[in-house]
């Protein structure tokens, strides 16, 4: 596998934009835009509650977006999962969604069924026109195993492969639909740093496979590393957008990370309206009640200043 990172092309695969999500009250994406080009891996990243996996979902059409559009090789999607992945976007699960009790080479053939006649139904029943089709696609889909190392353990079932094993096979079902684009949602949560290494391995292999990828990741030092650019959403915006060195030293990206608020931060005006309120209820009672001055302190003579009143 190399590792090397190529240019990125002005081909845009993926056009996501003003993108918004609501659910009743509550603003989780705010008019994202989002461009990933032909050969590029690109970085999805922000604090816990950000908007990342909602965004996701607006592309791959399990939400239908409140506002926006999501264009795939400049054709607007429908916002229908299976109609997405036809299209040519395959996606990954934070959480594992392996098929359990079928065997490693059965749950990459399922992933195949949006390039078969025969649908997802007749894949997962094994009904006898599946198993026709199922002979053309046997092949695509050992291939897929070798690319990920796993065509040794083709017949084993799927709950029995270790984690970092589970969390290949779910690239490779993804991969079986023949994707231009794929979708990675936290494909390194949970491993150790060498499952870690060999998943950014294998994320450049796929790159270099002529398949955009789309990550999202909490490991810094892996998307720093891997991706050619790197967006950070805070609040369901997006805060910046960048190589992975104008990211890393953004001061509002780490100011994000560790909960400092600052100027101009999505919400921020609201944090202070809060704030200022707690501040006043807080100071109230203490206006009301002569504070006892320290045995040593110089009695007060003065009204307190303005700036005294608004601490
Ligand atoms: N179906 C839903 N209904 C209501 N609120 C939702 C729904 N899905 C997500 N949210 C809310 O939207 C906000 C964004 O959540 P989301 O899961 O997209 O964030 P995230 O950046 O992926 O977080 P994490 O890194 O923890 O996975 C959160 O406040 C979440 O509670």
């Amino acid at each position: 596998m190399t590792t090397t990172k190529t240019a990125t092309t002005a081909t845009t695969v993926l056009d996501a934009s003003g993108v918004t999500m609501r659910f009743g009250g509550l603003t989780a994406v705010r008019g994202v835009d989002l461009t990933v080009n032909a050969g590029e891996i690109v970085g999805l990243i922000g604090p816990n509650g950000a908007g990342k996996t909602t965004f996701f979902n607006c592309l791959t059409g399990l939400y239908v977006p409140t506002e926006g559009k999501v264009s795939y090789k400049g054709t607007v999607l429908p916002p229908k999962p299976h109609l997405v992945t036809k299209a040519g976007i395959a996606r990954t699960f934070q959480n594992i969604r392996l098929f359990a009790n079928m065997t490693v080479l059965e749950n990459v053939l399922v992933g195949r069924h949006t390039r078969t006649k025969e649908g997802l139904w007749s894949a997962l029943l094994r009904l006898p026109g599946y198993t026709k089709a199922e002979n053309g696609s046997r092949e695509r889909a050992m291939e897929l195993l070798e690319f990920i190392g796993l065509q040794d353990k083709a017949d084993h079932l799927a709950r029995n492969l270790p984690y970092g094993d589970q969390r290949k096979l779910e690239i490779a079902r993804a991969l079986a639909s023949d994707p231009g684009l794929l979708l990675l949602d936290e494909p390194t949560a949970g491993m150790n740093p060498q499952e870690t290494r060999v998943t950014e391995e294998l994320i450049f292999a796929i790159r270099d496979q002529g398949i955009a990828v789309l990550v999202i990741e909490h490991d810094m030092r892996f998307i720093f590393n891997l991706c050619d650019r790197v967006a950070c959403l805070v609040q369901g915006e997006k805060l910046v957008e960048g190589t992975a060195s104008v990211v890393q030293s953004d001061e509002r990206v780490i100011a994000a990370y560790l909960g400092t608020p600052f100027e101009g931060a999505p919400g921020a005006e609201e944090v202070a309206e809060v704030e200022a309120a707690e501040a006043e209820a807080a100071a109230a009672p203490e206006a009301a009640t002569p504070a006892t001055p320290a045995e040593d302190a110089p009695a007060a003579t003065t009204a307190p200043t303005e700036e005294e009143d608004n601490r």
